[in-house]
């Protein structure tokens, strides 16, 4: 971002490369992360947490390449709240670490095997040293869906006074729902002067309303992946953060929309997962038309049915033939072929359409519409005698056995 934009009402921190590549089976090479990497910060993502300095030589080389990018988004490396994670971190460029420490009880006694005050003063501890050692400090409350929120309070306060500048609440295991994000982030918005990230998955389907939750109870930062790749759901879509925050919101995030196809396109590539055909934003099919009253809709006016328009995404809508179609679609279809469909013809291509297409699962190619159109007429014109010789005067629809 050039100096001059104004700061976002709500910072994005993607971390794509870093929890989207948690993803199970999927495996970012050196040069997809900074392929990724790019394009997030060419679209202008202000925040990239890059990886996790612990795996290891390899990812902190790709890590340490991604900063040589010099990109205009801020780096975060992912620690745990552990002194050889911040080891590890150090001779990378990055300009934050999140540091992060199991909040709940669930997960303090029965993953560390260890009590609240342990883990207050690891925050301690362990922040301070990260301050000295030049990184800003995001704490990574894990779990914090399930924590005591006046244990989660109280840690803030400890963070803050340990020098930390953001605490990230995770709904690690993804089961909170819109309403009692909004009441969490609102009362610690409410205790805390600390920049505020959250953490969704998207376990029952809630990672963005829970995003946009948050938003609105006063988070300052959110944490999203490209196409919602991530833990086992996934995290928040980045695409439907974004356009949501815009449409539903009234939040400009300062990411340019239409780079976003091409940012999915490459995710979903170099993660080996496929967006599926009716994703929001970004799936193929989202602004694709067949229901013949939509059609005719959108072919009066488009806002008829036009929630998102395309054109933010550089994308249009498709209008194409199907079983629901109707007459509008059916004579346009024609009229690209070059041919006016007299007002008989229509319902029984119709209904010949809606044939062809259940059996083949697919929209008919314009060479059978074509085929379909001469058999029509050869058929009338064979019936058309019989017709004249047994009512005496021409039929304004020659098959009307066809027809009806
Ligand atoms: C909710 C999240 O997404 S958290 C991020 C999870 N991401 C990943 O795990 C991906 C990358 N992970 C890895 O490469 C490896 O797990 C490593 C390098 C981090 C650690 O590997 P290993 O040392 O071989 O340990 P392993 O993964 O089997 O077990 C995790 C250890 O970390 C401990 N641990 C987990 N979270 C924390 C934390 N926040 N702070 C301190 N210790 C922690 C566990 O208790 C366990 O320690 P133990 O050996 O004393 O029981
Ligand atoms: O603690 C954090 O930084 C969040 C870790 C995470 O990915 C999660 O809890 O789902």
């Amino acid at each position: 971002m050039n100096q001059q934009t104004p700061k976002p009402a709500v910072i994005i921190d993607d971390t794509t490369l870093r929890d989207g590549e948690q993803s199970a089976g999927v495996a970012f090479t050196a040069e997809e992360k900074l392929a990724i990497a790019r394009q997030l910060a060419a679209v202008g993502v202000p925040e990239l947490e890059i990886g996790i300095p612990a795996m290891g030589a390899e990812e902190r080389e790709v890590m340490q390449a991604i900063a040589g990018l010099h990109l205009p988004s801020r780096l975060l490396a992912w620690c745990r709240l552990f002194d050889a994670d911040l080891d590890a971190v150090c001779g990378i460029d990055v300009h934050m670490v999140d540091l992060s420490i199991p909040v709940s009880d669930q997960q303090i006694r029965h993953k560390l095997g260890r009590d609240r005050g342990w883990v207050e003063s690891q925050i301690t501890r362990l922040v301070r040293a990260a301050r000295e050692l030049g990184y800003e400090v995001c704490l990574g409350c894990e779990d914090a869906s399930r924590a005591d929120m006046d244990f989660l309070c109280h840690l803030a306060d400890v963070a803050a006074a340990a020098g930390a500048r953001r605490l990230r609440f995770a709904d690690t295991v993804g089961i909170l729902e819109p309403f009692t994000v909004l009441e969490r982030i609102q009362r610690l918005r409410a205790h805390s002067d600390l920049e505020l990230e959250m953490h969704a998955h998207d376990d029952f389907g809630l990672a963005t309303a829970n995003t946009l939750a948050a938003v609105r109870g006063g988070a300052t930062h959110i944490n999203t992946t490209v196409n919602g790749l991530g833990e086992r759901a996934g995290n928040a879509a980045l695409e439907e953060c974004v356009l949501g925050l815009k449409h539903l919101c009234g939040i400009d995030t300062g990411i340019n929309s239409r780079g976003v196809p091409e940012l999915s396109a490459l995710v979903e590539r170099a993660s080996g997962r496929a967006v599926g055909w009716q994703k929001s934003i970004v799936g193929e099919g989202v602004f694709t038309h067949e229901a013949g009253i939509h059609v005719d809709g959108l072919m009066k006016d488009r806002r008829n049915y036009q929630g998102l328009d395309p054109d933010e995404l550089g994308r249009q809508h498709r209008l194409v033939l199907g079983k629901h179609s109707g007459k509008h679609m059916l004579e346009r279809s024609y009229q690209e072929l070059g041919i006016e469909l007299q007002g008989w013809q229509a319902p029984v291509l119709l209904q010949q359409v809606r044939q062809l297409v259940t059996h083949q699962k697919r929209s008919p190619s314009g060479a059978e519409l074509l085929a379909l159109y001469q058999n029509l007429q050869a058929l009338a014109l064979d019936a058309v005698p019989l017709n004249l010789d047994r009512q005496g005067e021409g039929s304004p629809c020659p098959l009307q056995s066809l027809a009806s």
